[in-house]
């Protein structure tokens, strides 16, 4: 019988199984399971293992969408309420670890009524492996509700998503980042980062979202740290503009113990970063309050780093934080940048695929920005100012996002 599409996929998800099976066996590592004291991450190195666990994730995606046929891929697919309902009610903590909570008593803990809880329960106990019923109306953790519960960031990560992400409405004909789905949603002419200074809860949340997210499936820092030439710096500066609080500053200063880190975000960002910084790397990271629309004011640095930075921007925007850049720049400055790269149609994985078109989106939500084409980076540095010149855009094995890596070229520049 000649093969068919599903069963090539069906095979293809038995063998590459077994070898994640066989590693975690040998590794004595736990299995993946939703069990209450199941691990929360496969924790797999990256390499063959992650890309086995991505060409199964691949396959069972495309088998279950060829089972479902059609007509049904074109229902939508996701219902967020009960995650919604569960961050907003800050359940996983009203559940007692390694133990239950009835619908009533969680109800009452809420206040919405039990039908209510428990519908939105068990909505997300069966979408969303969150939360189980081991008898009937009573409720206790999986591994997933176990997370939300012990680990704060998992829950900024949640609720950002939820309250900032997904109210994608019809308002995306401007650049302008304060006309935007999310400033319609919020009712401000303001745009997120002018909204965050006026509520830092919200920033905290956005930067412990962004700390939650960084060990995404394929978008894991350590991508960026392993691959890019860091070394050649020898003992330089890396100017991380809009770092954050520095996680990623922290990263690279444990590998690379020359170099020295300018981390630079608004002042509503950078204050109380230092706290985060670990004691023994204080004396090689500094931090810096600066708009990055305003002129650099770090000097002639061996590299200015952008992590995350331009897909927030339009293309307008974008080309005048490279143009404020310019005067700091001296021959031989590069700009090292981590961000998505859109691929040509089918030449990323599946996974890969969807979580940067998904991206792509919420860039469009957040702020009428965008992820970019490779040409269409080449374009956005050739408009900011000729003498960028462009001198390697790749995607390192098994990463998500791409690093680019540019040059400045004009020996005149100051
Ligand atoms: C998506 S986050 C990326 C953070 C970090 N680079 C990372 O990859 O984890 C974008 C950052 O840009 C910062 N930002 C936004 N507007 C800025 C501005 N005008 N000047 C400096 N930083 C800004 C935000 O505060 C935020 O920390």
């Amino acid at each position: 019988m000649a093969s068919t599409r599903i069963a090539e996929l069906a095979a293809r998800i038995q063998l590459r199984t077994s070898d994640i099976d066989s590693y975690l066996q040998h590794n004595q590592l736990p299995s993946p399971a939703f069990d209450e004291d199941g691990p929360v991450d496969l924790n797999l190195p990256n390499g063959d293992l992650s890309a086995a666990r991505e060409q199964v994730l691949d396959a069972t995606l495309e088998l279950h969408d060829l089972l479902l046929g059609p007509s049904l891929c074109l229902r939508p697919v996701y219902n967020g309420l009960s995650l919604q309902v569960i961050y907003k009610y800050d359940i996983a903590s009203k559940v007692p670890l390694y133990g239950e909570a009835s619908f009533a008593d969680l109800a009452e803990k809420c206040s919405l009524s039990e039908v209510n809880i428990r519908r939105m329960l068990r909505y997300a106990m069966v979408f969303h492996h969150v939360f189980r019923e081991p008898r009937k109306g009573f409720v206790a953790h999986t591994a997933a509700s176990r997370r939300l519960a012990e680990d704060p960031y998992a829950g900024a990560g949640l609720g950002y998503m939820f309250d900032e992400t997904l109210p994608a409405l019809e308002q995306f004909h401007s650049d302008e980042p304060n006309k935007c789905g999310w400033s319609h949603y919020h009712n401000t002419d303001k745009a997120a980062w002018e909204y965050y200074a006026l509520h830092p809860d919200k920033a905290r949340r956005f930067t412990h979202a962004m700390s939650a997210f960084a060990d995404g499936h394929g978008n894991s820092p350590a991508f960026l740290v392993q691959n890019y030439p860091w070394n050649t710096i020898g003992t330089g500066t890396v100017v991380d503009v809009g770092g954050s609080k520095g996680d990623i500053g922290v990263l690279l200063a444990k590998q690379f113990p020359d170099l020295g880190f300018i981390i630079q975000d608004l002042p509503e960002m950078i204050t109380g970063a230092s706290d985060t910084i670990p004691a023994e790397f204080k004396s090689r990271i500094q931090l810096q309050a600066h708009d990055f629309f305003t002129e650099q004011p770090v000097y002639g640095a061996d590299v200015y780093f952008f992590r995350n930075i331009f897909h927030n921007w339009s293309d307008s925007r974008a080309i005048l934080i490279l143009k404020a850049l310019v005067p700091a720049l001296r021959q031989g400055s590069r700009l090292v940048i981590n961000d998505y790269v859109l691929p040509e149609v089918g030449t990323m994985s599946l996974t890969k695929e969807r979580a940067v078109r998904d991206m792509d989106l919420i860039m469009l939500t957040l702020f009428n920005a965008r992820e970019r084409e490779e040409a269409d980076w080449i374009e956005l540095f050739r408009k900011a100012d000729p003498r960028f010149s462009v001198v390697r855009i790749w995607t390192p094995e098994g990463a998500t996002m791409a690093i680019i890596e540019v040059l400045w070229t004009c020996a005149d520049a100051a």
